[in-house]
């Protein structure tokens, strides 16, 4: 089978404001894609594009094989959508919005919508002007996850979850990817993405600035090392060691930031010298993940 999303030279345009440029991505069956952002990135734009609710300025975006803005319709019968901003009827239960989506969508098993409700413990009997921020989230994941589709595209679907909900949204998207399920999740933290997906991809400014395996990123891990030596060493020790962040040689002080691959460099320099104390940890992955594609590089949009 073919990807479930191809998007080619995907680009909008706002009047002046280019929201997205460009935008080549391919998404695979039993695939989870990270897609990550600032505020203002495009990403909600990118999933409009993709659901067929605003149309490319130019460029194309298809998914299950059809045209996403032509073939609205049909594919909205097969993907699951979960919107940053979410639409409810207030005076309408979660069951009225089951049954209301259901029938445009040819129906839902009621076993699996109560299974879902019963996992992210939720009460679909609640009118929606009752329910908190979390409890209308929920609401939009059974209405994207209850019939089974073969592609999710859910724009930041934690937001509002406690934690522990969180996990079981994750256990979900797992499941979904697992029998072969595509999704597309945006997100503007790489932690909210990390236990899931299995690619990532760097939005900013409007252009996809980096698309990167989450097991290759882990391979990058940063170490922050910190040396004490008995004496002073030279300013210039780590000048041979490639790769380093956030070098500070003072005295007979060390520090510094280094990917995985650097380690056993840094320490054949650092163990020419007589060394008193020695600390080296793993940084969070979030922490890796900014320093390569973080608020410090910019971007000419
Ligand atoms: N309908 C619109 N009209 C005009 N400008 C828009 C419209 N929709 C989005 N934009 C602009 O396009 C850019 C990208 O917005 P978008 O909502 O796609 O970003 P985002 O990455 O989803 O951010 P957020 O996480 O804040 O939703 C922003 O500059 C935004 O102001």
């Amino acid at each position: 089978m073919g990807s479930v999303i191809t998007a080619e030279g995907l680009t909008k345009a706002f009047g002046a404001t280019v929201a997205l440029r460009d935008l080549t991505l391919e998404v695979q069956p039993g695939e989870v894609f990270g897609y990550l952002g600032p505020n203002g990135a495009g990403k909600t734009t990118t999933l409009r594009l993709i659901m067929g609710l605003i149309r490319p300025t130019t460029g194309s975006v298809s998914v299950l094989g059809m045209d996403a803005w032509r073939d609205a319709v049909p594919i909205h019968a097969r993907v699951g959508y979960v919107p940053g901003e979410l639409v409810l009827y207030d005076r309408l239960t979660g069951y009225d919005h089951v049954d209301y989506l259901a029938a445009l969508r040819g129906g839902t098993r009621p076993a699996r919508v109560d299974q879902l409700a019963e996992q992210l413990d939720l009460d679909l009997r609640r009118p929606a002007r009752e329910l908190s921020r979390g409890n209308r989230q929920k609401v939009a994941l059974v209405l994207a996850l209850m019939t089974e589709p073969e592609l999710l595209v859910l724009d930041e679907p934690t937001g509002g979850l406690d934690p522990m909900v969180q996990r079981t949204v994750q256990g979900l998207i797992l499941d979904h990817a697992a029998g072969g399920g595509a999704v597309l999740l945006s997100s503007h933290v790489l932690g909210e993405v990390q236990r899931v997906a299995s690619r990532i991809g760097v939005l900013r400014a409007g252009r996809l600035v980096a698309v990167e395996r989450l097991d290759d990123l882990r391979a990058k891990s940063l170490h922050h090392v910190e040396v004490q030596f008995a004496e002073a060493v030279p300013a210039g020790i780590l000048d041979p060691v490639p790769d380093l962040r956030d070098v500070t040689v003072d005295g007979s002080s060390l520090r510094c930031s280094a990917p995985q691959s650097s380690l056993d460099a840094v320490l054949k320099v650092v163990s020419a010298h007589p060394v008193v104390d020695f600390a080296c940890a793993e940084a969070e992955l979030e922490e890796t993940f900014l320093a390569y594609y973080g608020a410090g590089e910019t971007d000419a949009a």
